[in-house]
């Protein structure tokens, strides 16, 4: 991470602490809800540059025997980073850079909780960090990080989606761009 970074003040687009972070557009396997074989995660906006979010481990996320496969959980965090820039970016962000520890074994039935903040920013890029916790399900301990992840965001424009919009899946009810923001 570059030490010059700074931290922006959060744009005005983003909800106050508390309320929902929607989703961001609704054919996304990560938080869209017209995306029936997705994740369906659900994002809070927390005090400052940050996010909460929810993840149900459901058993078709499996990997190994009884836990929650590391693409899955990878995604879930991309999902999460990706949301959290959206505290001081009001358009388009894609990743640049992704990294995960799997610190614990998840088991399918899990409610996982993660947390997600904005590190810093300098030209297009955004640097942003996380944690997951288990909440609920049978290993459940909110004092325990299972897994931890940090991430490179860069800001892009609508032209940046010009060459694969045509591959979307049917016809959102909320196209992007006024799905959410
Ligand atoms: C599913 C997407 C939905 C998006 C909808 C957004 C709307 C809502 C908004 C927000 C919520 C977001 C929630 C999303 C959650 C899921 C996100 C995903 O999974 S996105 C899919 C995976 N990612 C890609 O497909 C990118 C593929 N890569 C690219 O398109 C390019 O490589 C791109 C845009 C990332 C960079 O290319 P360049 O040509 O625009 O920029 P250059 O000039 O190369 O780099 C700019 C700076 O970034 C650094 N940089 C670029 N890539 C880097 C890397 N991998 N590692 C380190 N630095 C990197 C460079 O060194 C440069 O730094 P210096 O300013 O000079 O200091």
């Amino acid at each position: 991470m570059p030490d010059d970074l700074t931290l922006p003040e959060p744009v005005g687009s983003f909800p106050a602490a508390g309320q929902p972070v929607p989703q961001h557009w609704s054919r996304c396997f990560g938080c869209g809800d017209q995306s029936p074989a997705g994740m369906s995660m659900s994002f809070t906006a927390g005090e400052g540059l940050d996010v909460w979010g929810r993840l149900e481990v459901a058993p078709r996320y499996q990997g190994g025997p009884g836990v929650i496969h590391g693409g899955i959980l990878s995604t879930a965090f991309d999902e999460a980073l990706g949301m959290v820039c959206r505290s001081i970016v009001d358009g388009p962000v894609v990743t640049g850079h992704l990294e995960i520890d799997f610190a614990r074994p998840i088991p399918l039935g899990s409610v996982l909780e993660f947390h997600a903040r904005i590190d810093g920013s300098i030209r297009r890029k955004v640097y942003a960090s996380a944690e997951a916790r288990i909440v609920e399900g049978p290993t459940a301990d909110p004092d325990v990080v299972v897994a931890t992840s940090r991430g490179l965001f860069l800001t892009v424009t609508a032209e940046h989606f010009e060459k694969t919009k045509d591959f979307v899946d049917g016809v959102p009810e909320r196209p992007f761009g006024t799905s959410s923001i």
